[in-house]
């Protein structure tokens, strides 16, 4: 079976974030890396955005709900992104990676990548 993914890379939010009091005070940016699953083969027949997982509508809603949480742990943060993906947008499945970038003196990059699925109601 053949998967197609729709990807958006690079995503900077500024969020409040972090176990210490002092970040519970402040802004600080995270970069979130979404692949989200899903079956291209009708957008690309039809050549409509209604057709697609629309990545800008991603991008806005993600962007709403960062900016406005006040989570400690980037592993809160990632979980409730991913819901908010499989869940509005029908993804079936999600690897999200959150970017805490600066977060650790002497490392770039840091943070979590988890992977999920879309949890199917029973009929
Ligand atoms: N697994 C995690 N470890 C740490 C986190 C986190 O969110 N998940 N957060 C911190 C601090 O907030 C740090 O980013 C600020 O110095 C430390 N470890």
């Amino acid at each position: 079976m053949q998967t197609d993914i729709v990807f958006l890379h690079g995503l900077r939010i500024e969020t409040v974030i972090g176990i210490y009091d002092w970040e519970q005070e402040i802004l600080q940016p995270v970069i979130l890396d979404l692949d989200m699953a899903t079956d291209v083969a009708q957008a690309a027949l039809t050549d409509h955005i209604a057709d697609a997982l629309d990545y800008k509508a991603v991008s806005k809603r993600l962007k709403q709900f960062v900016s406005e949480t006040r989570f400690q742990l980037v592993e809160t943060l990632a979980e409730q992104c991913a819901r908010i993906i499989c869940d509005e947008f029908n993804v079936s499945w999600v690897r999200l990676r959150v970017n805490k970038i600066g977060a650790v003196t002497d490392a770039g990059d840091v943070g979590v990548i988890i992977e999920r699925v879309r949890n199917k109601t029973l009929t």
